[in-house]
């Protein structure tokens, strides 16, 4: 089972997963000193809508939870997106240790405390997830960096709230609580984007990836592993 020790970690994926020595692997560092701003995209709108939800399904995935929330109702279209319209499949996080780590992407080789996923895929070409996932435009993840400080989220803290049900991998609850995805974004809405990769095996290159410039503001206790 790949894992992210120095015998099942990112340097040895590529053996059981080929696309892991890829050339468009993620997470990359992101250096703001290179990244050219596109005026193109100045003028295609990055635009989302999404449903609020009740009753998701979390489910303890054994390197962080995921939370199951397929939205026929949901799109995000422009921006790098072209034409495509994409739909929310599912939300997930990656944190650390301690809050001084835990995002997967970092900005000039500063990790921030964790960062949320939130996973789409092109309904516009693809018939499913599985499919999508096959093409190098099939995916767009929104990456959200979190900061530690005094004010937790409210929207986070719904869902924290349930870990203790879901102690062990595999294990899966129900949110009682609306979920709505918008609130989870940033107030900023300036980003990084670039061509990458599902960021752990089967590490497919297929991800248009949305990185938010603006951290949404967490407590110590939302993001670290207990
Ligand atoms: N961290 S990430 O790049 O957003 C990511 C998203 C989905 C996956 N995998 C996935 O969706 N597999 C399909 C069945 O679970 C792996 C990594
Ligand atoms: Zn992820």
């Amino acid at each position: 089972e790949w894992g992210y020790s120095p015998t099942n970690g990112p340097d040895v994926w590529a053996r059981l997963f080929p696309q892991a020595g890829g050339a468009r692997q993620s997470p990359v560092d992101i250096c703001t000193s290179i990244a050219s701003s596109d005026s193109n995209l100045e003028m295609k709108k990055l635009t989302f809508a999404y449903e609020s939800q009740s009753d998701l399904r979390i489910l303890n995935t054994g390197h962080g939870w995921k939370v199951e929330a397929p939205q026929s109702g949901s799109r995000l279209e422009g921006g790098p997106l072209g034409e495509d319209i994409y739909q929310l499949e599912q939300f997930h996080c990656h944190w650390g240790e301690t809050s001084a780590e835990g995002s997967e992407h970092t900005v000039d080789g500063r990790a921030y405390a964790g960062e949320l996923h939130l996973v789409h895929w092109n309904t516009t070409k693809y018939q499913s997830f599985a499919e999508a996932a096959q093409h190098p435009d099939g995916l767009a993840v929104l990456g959200v960096f979190f900061d530690v400080g005094n004010e937790s989220n409210d929207e986070i803290e719904k869902i924290v709230s349930t870990l203790s049900e879901i102690k062990f991998k595999g294990q899966f609850t129900d949110i009682p609580d609306v979920i709505d995805p918008t609130t989870f974004l940033p107030s900023g809405l300036g980003y990084w984007t670039y061509l990458g990769s599902l960021t752990t095996p089967p590490c497919n290159e297929c991800v248009i990836w949305i990185v938010y410039k603006e951290p949404i503001t967490v407590t110590e206790e939302q993001v670290t592993y207990h």
